[in-house]
């Protein structure tokens, strides 16, 4: 029988607040070039108790590389689809980076038919296993592969809209390192919302809200150059790598950061400031100083995580001529992802009992 003195001080340890609560973490697809950094980094977390890295290739030799770090999280590896349930019985947050990378000359979409399967797959465990974990979406094309775990979780009777998440963190961190290179600033201090989704033109840098603000010298040209050099970061990688992957480092930190803020969240230590993919409250209104209301069944906005996931959308904003004109042509690509997404789900085979 449990000592009761014991549980009692685990339950108050669990409410001092200098002593961060600590919760089961699941990692599926943490044998690949996104999935081995992030690893090292969520076992370094002070927020992750247990480490569940699931894989269908390669996870014993991964596990058992980052479980010799001296660090508390418990790390187990799993291998293989038999696996996949224990791998995520008891997990508060659910990360996903399980799938195919480009190779030059591919479009995220262009991944849509192998990773829209896996992401369908891997949702359909989360909804047996794990229904009311967060859980975080890497794969690409994410535009699509959320509406699929939406759907997926939705036909399960478990969706919970406040917990489900596309990472569109790289594309802070790239607008915040290409803003503190341009202003001298270090990145850590700039801070500017990126909004809409994750693919070329549905990614939206919003640098006429940048903190610190552009250089007023700064032409119409080097602006637009700027906004374009984000939305296309992640061909400017791809290309570089050429042919050996997409970002899988500077991926790896922003997911770490993002799991860091979900942790942090659920920990009590709210309210926490993310930009996320999320399935969208309908017509939100941007805020004052501009009419553009955001109208799409998903989008990345600013949000503020609580205990129990998104807690409130944020406006995005006041936007200049260029923004708004960017956000009128992202919407026709952005919704033309989604409903591949919705369709590909509604198709799929019925969960798994
Ligand atoms: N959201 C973003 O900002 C962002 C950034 C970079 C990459 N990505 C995407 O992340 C994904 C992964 O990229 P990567 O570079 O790590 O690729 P990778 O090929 O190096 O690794 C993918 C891993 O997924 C595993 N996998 C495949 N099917 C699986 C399944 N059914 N269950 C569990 N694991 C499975 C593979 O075995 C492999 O280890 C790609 O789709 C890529 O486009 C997204
Ligand atoms: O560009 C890619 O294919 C990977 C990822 O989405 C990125 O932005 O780096």
């Amino acid at each position: 029988m449990a000592d009761p003195l014991n549980r009692i001080q685990k339950i108050a340890s669990h409410l001092d607040p200098a002593k961060p609560r600590k919760f089961k973490v699941a990692l599926l697809g943490a044998a690949g070039g996104i999935g081995q950094p992030l690893s090292l980094l969520l076992k370094m977390s002070p927020y992750v108790s247990d480490l569940a890295l699931y894989d269908v290739a390669n996870t014993p030799g991964v596990a058992a590389d980052v479980s010799h770090m001296s660090t508390a999280a418990r790390v187990r590896g799993y291998l293989g689809p038999d696996q996949l349930g224990a791998a995520l019985t008891g997990a508060a947050l659910v990360i996903i980076p399980a799938g195919v990378p480009r190779k030059p000359g591919m479009t995220r979409d262009d991944l849509f038919n192998i990773n829209a399967g896996i992401v369908r797959g891997l949702a359909q465990g989360i909804a047996q296993h794990c229904p009311a974990a967060w859980v975080a979406i890497i794969s690409n094309p994410v535009n699509s592969t959320v509406p699929i775990a939406a759907e997926v979780l939705q036909k399960a009777g478990v969706f919970n809209p406040a917990k489900l998440f596309g990472v569109t963190t790289l594309d802070v961190v790239r607008a915040e390192a290409f803003i503190g290179e341009l202003t001298g600033t270090d990145p850590r201090d700039v801070h500017v919302p990126v909004v809409g989704g994750h693919a070329g033109v549905t990614i939206l840098p919003l640098l006429s809200q940048a903190r610190p603000p552009l250089p007023a010298s700064m032409s119409a040209e080097a602006r637009k150059a700027l906004m374009v050099r984000i939305q296309d970061a992640g061909t400017e990688v791809v290309q570089a790598k050429a042919g050996a992957g997409s970002a899988t480092l500077s991926m790896a930190y922003a997911a770490a950061r993002f799991a860091d803020s979900c942790l942090r969240a659920m920990s009590g230590e709210g309210p926490v400031s993310e930009y996320a993919y999320i399935r969208h409250p309908p017509r939100l209104s941007s805020g004052s100083g501009s009419s553009v209301a955001v109208d799409l069944p998903y989008f990345s906005s600013p949000v503020r995580l609580g205990r129990l996931g998104v807690e409130e959308v944020l406006p995005l904003g006041p936007m200049d001529a260029l923004e708004a004109d960017n956000f009128a042509a992202m919407k026709a690509e952005l919704l033309g992802s989604i409903k591949k997404g919705v369709e590909f789900a509604a198709k799929g085979p019925a969960p798994a009992k």
